[in-house]
């Protein structure tokens, strides 16, 4: 039998294949509970294997040393390139593919064709007839045009009833007048429209006879298709840097009166007739398709984004020594420290959860989906709540996480040469992007309070709320149990969430009562509400884990997942569990007992930590972190690293004879007078 961590090479760093020869498991069959399948594992690393094979698909040079025009011009390059061996490379109908393809190329930084792939094109699949798909989406999954989605404004992304832009229906030329009137309704923000970009899919508020029937998707050509210039009537251009995603020319957008056919509004759910006749379609929120779709997909970005961080952060951990534990022995690997194993293994368990909550939410999505070709529209509302909380809890648990992974590099964390801060920067993005944090998880909440009113009125609910009206527990049994057994657990995290999601609605309900108007009492309430909806979410979590750990077969795979299910369960109740105490179900001995088991839980782990990670099987050239090398071998190559910074070019800059060396001379004539 060969080694059960399959990163294993000669001449790695002994620290680090010291790290791999304790694997209790076998990480390539972990890769497959990852992503979902055996086949999918074996085919990231094909891939990998593949790319590797291509001179023109290397970056040029590490990321962190380009300017952005460089930036964008690399991606640009290597699209091209792409281009080329796509169909050699993957199976262009696999998403899965696709993206590990991207971010082993490109990276996470951007590149022309992201938008065109994660909206544009589902935008079209979801809400053109097949009329406009013969006109557009085939030439777009040819790449024969390119496109994006552009919703948000430089007013309002949140609040889309407030859209400013215009599509007035002129009834006598069957068109519809696209119009930015005020500085606030350009387009801003959209990914790939400043330059890429020569289609979008313009979100605009529908007129018609001066009734507003709210945001519509219409159809924008926004260059010629030769030139690349700018057609007339439309104004385009890059918004300038941001604090990650810098490949990407993030656009803004002006239209001025632009006519476009009747025809370029999508309308397979919804239409406007030639005579002005409005057909609604079979859900208001169809049309906000395209968001669900980045929505359902988030948690496995954000699972990935924090595994990477997470990878460089515990292979470093395993290399680097500094200070002693027992002074008579060699300097520790930092790894042996429980504030560090503290710092990272739960969330190493996150990124685990991330994962398998994604599948589930994938899977709803794509029923969901299937659903929606049909008119049938019952599951949208369960899906908007259930990835509105998702997105937000899992972005901004992602956030801690990657933080943490930096810190816990120590200085050369804060380097680029680590590149977890590049992954902060894109990862946080998340928060924003696709509905602020604070508003989806508004969403969601609206969605628990309905759930609640219904359990208050004696009717059963049911599904993902199901738990608001199944017996409960006045007092925790978590220590009671056996071991191994994470129901009274689950029961734990049910109650917490069920108590909050109670009291805000119990909060809001007096405030009614009082007779103060339902929006103002919503905002008066809007802290509890948002914490209902986070308690509810990392429930869901914790039940997608458990589940997953439950249907594993194999032994090894089991036991290891087991132990990470283990500690999530321990950390995030312990992260919660001032409601708890608030109300008696939990108890202070109680308390002691899951901090003991967390602390036990951390010893479990320490063997594997570095398997764990590497069953990710991220390669050096997507990680493009020189602290999260595969062969550990980080110092030399950190002194490589810095040979590209073009300071070194010279060894006396310009900048010396020019400001230092005066600065310097006249402090020295002035100390000699
Ligand atoms: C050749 C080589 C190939 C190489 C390969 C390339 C491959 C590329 C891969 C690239 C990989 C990665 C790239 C990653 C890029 C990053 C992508 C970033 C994308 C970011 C894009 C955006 O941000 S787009 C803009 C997003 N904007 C938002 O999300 C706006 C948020 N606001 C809203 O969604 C809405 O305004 C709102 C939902 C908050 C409110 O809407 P509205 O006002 O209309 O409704 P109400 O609040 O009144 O609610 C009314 C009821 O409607 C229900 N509702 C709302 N939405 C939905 C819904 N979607 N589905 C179902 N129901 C919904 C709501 O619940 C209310 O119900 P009731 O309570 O019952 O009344
Ligand atoms: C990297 C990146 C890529 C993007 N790509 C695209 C793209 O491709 N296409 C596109 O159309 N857009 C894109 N966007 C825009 C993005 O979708 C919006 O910025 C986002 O939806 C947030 O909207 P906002 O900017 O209006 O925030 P605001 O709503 O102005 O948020 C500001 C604050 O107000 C609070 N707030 C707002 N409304 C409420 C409320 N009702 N209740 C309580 N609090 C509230 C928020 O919580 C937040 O704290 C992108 C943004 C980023 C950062």
């Amino acid at each position: 039998m060969g080694n059960l961590n399959k990163e294993i090479r000669d001449g790695d760093h002994p620290d680090i294949t010291e790290e791999r020869l304790k694997s209790t498991f076998d990480t390539h069959k972990m890769a497959a509970q990852i992503y979902n399948s055996q086949r999918a594992a074996d085919r990231r690393n094909e891939i990998t294997s593949a790319v590797l094979k291509i001179p023109e698909l290397q970056d040029i040079k590490p990321l962190p040393f380009l300017s952005r025009e460089e930036k964008v011009e690399e991606a640009a390059r290597k699209i091209g390139i792409l281009s080329e061996h796509l169909y050699d490379l993957v199976n262009v109908n696999d998403g899965a593919e696709l993206y590990h393809l991207n971010n082993v190329v490109i990276g996470g930084e951007g590149n022309p064709l992201a938008l065109h792939g994660v909206m544009f094109i589902p935008v079209l699949q979801a809400q053109a007839t097949d009329e406009q798909k013969k006109k557009w989406l085939y030439r777009a999954m040819k790449r024969e045009i390119i496109g994006t989605y552009a919703q948000t404004e430089m007013g309002h992304g949140s609040n889309l009833r407030k859209l400013e832009t215009t599509a007035t229906y002129d009834k006598a030329t069957e068109e519809f007048v696209l119009n930015s009137p005020t500085t606030t309704s350009m387009k801003w923000w959209p990914g790939n429209l400043g330059k890429s970009t020569n289609y979008a899919v313009v979100v605009a508020t529908l007129i018609i006879n001066e009734k507003d029937y709210g945001p519509h998707s219409f159809m924008v050509q926004l260059r010629d298709e030769n030139t690349h210039k700018p057609l007339p009537n439309i104004e385009v251009g890059d918004i300038g840097p941001k604090m990650a995603y810098n490949a990407t020319d993030n656009g803004f957008l002006k239209l001025n009166h632009l006519r476009i056919p009747r025809t370029n509004m999508l309308m397979k759910h919804v239409k406007v007739e030639k005579d002005g006749t409005y057909i609604k379609p079979p859900h208001a929120k169809m049309s906000y398709s395209a968001m669900v779709h980045v929505r359902a997909h988030m948690n496995n970005t954000m699972a990935y984004f924090l595994a990477s961080s997470l990878t460089i952060a515990v292979r470093y951990s395993s290399i680097r020594r500094q200070g002693h534990i027992n002074p008579k022995e060699p300097e520790v690997k930092v790894l042996e420290y429980q504030t560090q194993q503290h710092r990272l293994f739960p969330h190493i368990a996150r990124a685990y959860a991330f994962s398998f909550a994604g599948a589930e939410t994938v899977r709803l999505y794509e029923k969901v989906k299937k659903d929606m070709e049909s008119g049938e529209t019952e599951l949208m509302a369960d899906l908007h709540a259930l990835t509105s909380g998702l997105k937000s809890v899992v972005t901004y648990l992602t956030m801690q996480g990657i933080e943490q992974a930096r810190q816990s590099c120590g200085g050369h964390g804060y380097s680029m040469a680590s590149y977890i801060s590049e992954i902060y920067g894109i990862a946080i993005g998340g928060c924003t992007y696709e509905g602020e944090n604070m508003v989806m998880l508004l969403q969601l909440a609206r969605y628990l309070m309905k759930a609640a009113k219904a359990v208050k009125e004696g009717k059963k609910v049911e599904g993902l709320v199901g738990y608001l009206s199944a017996p409960d527990n006045r007092h925790s049994l978590i220590d009671r149990t056996p071991e191994k057994s994470y129901d009274t657990y689950l029961k734990t995290f049910e109650h917490i969430a069920r108590q909050q999601i109670f009291r805000a609605f119990d909060k809001l309900e007096k405030m009614l009562t009082s007779g103060l108007p339902h929006s103002e009492a919503w905002n008066k309430c809007s802290v509890e509400l948002t914490r209902a909806s986070r308690l509810h979410t990392r429930l869901f979590i914790a039940q997608a884990f458990a589940r997953r750990v439950h249907d594993v077969v194999d032994f090894h795979i089991k036991e290891a997942l087991d132990d990470l299910l283990h500690l999530h369960l321990n950390y995030e109740l312990l992260d919660v569990a001032s409601y708890a105490l608030e109300d008696g179900h939990l108890c202070g001995e109680q308390m002691n007992f899951i901090r003991s088991e967390l602390y036990r839980s951390l010893g479990k782990i320490r063997p594997n930590a570095v398997s764990y990670v590497d069953a990710w099987e991220l390669s050096d050239m997507e990680l493009r972190s020189v602290l999260g090398r595969r062969d550990g071998h980080v110092y030399e190559n950190l002194y490589k690293w810095a040979q590209n910074s073009s300071l070194n070019r010279t060894d006396v800059l310009p900048v010396f004879e020019k400001y230092l060396k005066p600065l310097m001379m006249s402090a020295r004539k002035n100390s000699k007078l």
